[in-house]
């Protein structure tokens, strides 16, 4: 298409990327870690997209039913594995789609993978693991995680499903006793598994309750795919999104399975009936959920680079309202109107969607310093590591999805009304990532378990306070001192998570000393301003345990009731501001360290640290200034240049917004959007999509002559 020819929006986003300070190819690369993966991605990408079954049309998946879309999505998934591409790059291409084509969670094939599979590896025995691994991997068998009933979800320990061992038949009696002890919601289970992973209470012989264990229960012949005697399970009907996806009900009646389907890494019954705990420590069992926490905050990061790049390029080329600035005025009767400004040149505009790219870096580099913990876990087994792993991956999953579902959902709105149409590719995406805010976890029940964790750090800290040896070894948190781990990359931030607190312990009875730069110093300081967040989570974190002991203190409640009736909202905050300063401190830590090895070249890095600047301004402008205020770390002059100074950057960073979602290198296959385009060819791929709607297949509806025209000329309105 030559110059000539080229729609505007188009000509707009050229003109977008001809000004960007910054080679985007150069900043994927940073991002995807080597130019080796970057080239074998695309070398995929292309793959997929010749593929006619994968390739095209998903956008159209939107004019389908549910079972129509169901049917699909297996096919494509069927095709991936046909093409035999080896391990990783399945992992890759199953992962490749968001909704409008989301092939991971086709049936439950993203169970399978992400729940079924790993439970067995963390907690099968090495007899079971050499069973089972084969046949799951290789699809003979397919797998569900059913561990949620209809009446308990999040309290595990009131789940009702029964596992009792006969020792005379050496099987496992399962059981669902109750309405409310039926599985409900485990995806795959409704129409494809075969075998699920069932959490149930087991009881011994002797009549012991021996708590949650995993079992291994067949639910369907292999052969005709039909339920098994005593098992009933289907599909719970239509839901927010995850139309692909069966997610089923299982009812058991008293259902036999061999004694060796009981997951036995951890904790065994033995042929007479005894039960022995094989671990040194019975919470190893949380090792698959911290395997999918890791990837919702992967998954995080993902949606959000889907849903700014749609927004941002949509922005670039949506042209709404008066001239830009220095514009002609374009008067004279016969001179075209002047372009109206771009969307993207509006400050509200800016101010909601910049931050949220910078939050899709944030996001991004946390989650790979999360990842390295978790694989550093998973190499040495060591148990010792895991409360702050456990910790850091509940609080992270559930501050970053909670993050990304409502800036996906910010995204669609600044896309104005095509933000409603299908076409946008955005009500898909939130309704397919929204409930990775509930699942694996609800997000505040996520962030108290992680408040639990920091009122024990405040308490470890006062400990060795009172043992008197805290003070040589605990780094000074206060003042202008740069965070402890910014220059040791991200994942050493997230080596030791709760130093400052307890570091903070020793504090608990101290005001903090104020900050001692002027308003100047602390708006032009990343340093200054991630120690004000820390600061604010440590003012947080003491305060809520405060409350929490005065509550027990003064003889009003039980500790746990206290917890849950008078502290848990304060907690819950304190919870987020950690979280809060972990996902700045790990994104400064990254720019620090590509800085110190040169990983691109200045532009580049500059724009990234512009984008880091703009990242902690926005946290600290979201969650420090009144707490902080309160406690007299800051004064309102701080906190008024700190505002000031994150307007001030965003021209800067508004000049290179598309160059910015252009570097996390999402393809259209991808992106599935007509407003996201990287051609900005927005108009005519609305109108051709709108075309073939079914609705458009005929002019004139059956339901029109049958219904409309007999009313005609005789309603009464
Ligand atoms: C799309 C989707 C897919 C799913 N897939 C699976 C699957 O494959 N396998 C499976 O087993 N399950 C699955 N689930 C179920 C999911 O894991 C649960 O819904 C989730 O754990 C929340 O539990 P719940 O529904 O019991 O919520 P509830 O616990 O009933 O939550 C209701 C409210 O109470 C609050 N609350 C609960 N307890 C506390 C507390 N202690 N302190 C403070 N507040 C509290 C919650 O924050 C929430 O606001 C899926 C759910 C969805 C939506």
């Amino acid at each position: 298409m030559g110059e000539k020819e080229m729609p505007q929006t188009s000509r707009d986003l050229e003109a977008e990327r001809a000004r960007t300070s910054f080679a985007p190819t150069e900043l994927n690369v940073l991002l995807r870690g080597d130019a080796h993966t970057v080239e074998a991605r695309h070398r995929l990408l292309a793959r997929i997209a010749a593929d006619p079954l994968l390739g095209e049309g998903r956008l159209d998946d939107s004019f389908l039913s549910r079972a129509e879309r169901f049917d699909k999505s297996l096919a494509r998934m069927r095709r991936v594995h046909e093409l035999g591409l080896p391990k990783d790059e399945a992992f890759v291409a199953t992962r490749l789609f968001r909704e409008g084509g989301a092939l991971d969670k086709a049936g439950g094939f993203g169970l399978h993978t992400g729940m079924f599979v790993p439970t067995i590896e963390l907690l099968g025995s090495d007899e079971q693991r050499a069973t089972w691994l084969p046949l799951a991997r290789s699809c003979a068998i397919l797998g569900a995680y059913a561990q949620t009933e209809l009446a308990h979800g999040t309290n595990l320990a009131r789940l009702e499903t029964t596992a009792t061992f006969d020792p005379r038949s050496d099987t496992f009696e399962l059981h669902s006793p109750t309405v409310g002890s039926i599985k409900w919601w485990p995806g795959g289970l409704g129409k494809w598994a075969t075998h699920a992973v069932v959490m149930a209470q087991l009881t011994t012989a002797d009549g012991k309750a021996r708590g949650q264990q995993s079992f291994i229960v067949q639910l369907r012949d292999l052969r005709t795919h039909l339920p098994l005697p005593g098992i009933e399970l289907g599909d719970i009907g239509p839901k927010m999104g995850y139309d692909r996806v069966d997610n089923g009900f299982l009812r058991l009646c008293r259902v036999r399975v061999p004694r060796a389907h009981m997951l036995c890494r951890h904790a065994q019954v033995r042929a007479d009936g005894s039960f022995v705990l094989s671990s040194d420590n019975p919470r190893a069992v949380y090792g698959t959920m911290l395997f999918i926490r890791v990837y919702l905050v992967e998954e995080a990061s993902l949606a959000l680079q889907h849903a700014t790049t749609i927004a941002a390029r949509y922005s670039a080329v949506r042209r709404q309202g008066g001239a830009p600035t220095g514009a002609a005025d374009g008067g004279g009767e016969t001179r075209p109107p002047p372009l109206e400004r771009a969307v993207l040149d509006y400050q509200t505009q800016q101010t909601r969607l910049l931050p949220l790219i910078a939050a899709a870096y944030a996001v991004h580099f946390a989650a790979g310093a999360l990842r390295v913990r978790y694989d550093l876990f998973r190499a040495s087994q060591d148990v010792r590591t895991l409360p702050d792993l456990h910790a850091t991956s509940a609080a992270l999953k559930s501050f970053t999805t909670s993050l990304a579902a409502s800036g996906v959902e910010t995204c669609r709105l600044l896309c104005g009304g095509h933000g409603y149409s299908h076409a946008s590719g955005l009500p898909a995406l939130y309704a397919e990532f929204a409930p990775s805010q509930t699942y694996e976890g609800d997000n505040p029940v996520m962030l108290l378990q992680a408040a639990r964790w920091i009122v024990k750090q405040l308490g470890a800290g006062a400990a060795r306070q009172g043992e008197g040896g805290a003070a040589r070894d605990a780094p000074d948190t206060r003042g202008r001192s740069p965070p402890d781990g910014a220059a040791r990359g991200a994942a050493a931030v997230l080596a030791d998570p709760g130093a400052y607190l307890r570091d903070a312990g020793r504090a608990v009875e101290r005001a903090s000393a104020p900050y001692d730069g002027s308003p100047a110093e602390l708006g032009g300081s990343a340093a200054a301003q991630l120690c004000a967040l820390r600061e604010a989570a440590r003012v947080l974190a003491v305060r809520a345990a405060a409350a929490l002991h005065a509550h027990v203190r003064s003889g009003g409640a039980p500790y746990e009731v206290a917890w849950s009736e008078r502290a848990s909202a304060d907690l819950l905050e304190a919870a987020r501001a950690h979280a809060r300063y972990l996902l700045a401190a790990c994104f400064d830590a990254a720019v620090v360290e590509a800085h110190a090895a040169r990983a691109a070249s200045r532009a580049t890095l500059g724009a990234l640290g512009a984008l880091r600047d703009l990242h902690v301004l926005s946290a600290c402008d979201e969650g420090c200034a009144r707490v902080l205020l309160e406690s007299r770390y800051l004064t309102p002059e701080h906190t008024l240049a700190l505002r000031a100074r994150l307007l001030e950057l965003l021209p800067a960073v508004r000049r290179d917004a598309v160059g910015l979602v252009d570097a996390f290198g999402l393809t259209d296959l991808e992106l599935n959007s007509v407003l996201g385009r990287a051609d900005g060819n927005v108009y005519e791929h609305m109108l051709a999509w709108a075309r073939r709607s079914p609705l458009n297949a005929t002019h004139v509806l059956e339901g029109f002559e049958r219904h409309v025209r007999p009313i005609m000329g005789k309603c009464t309105l």
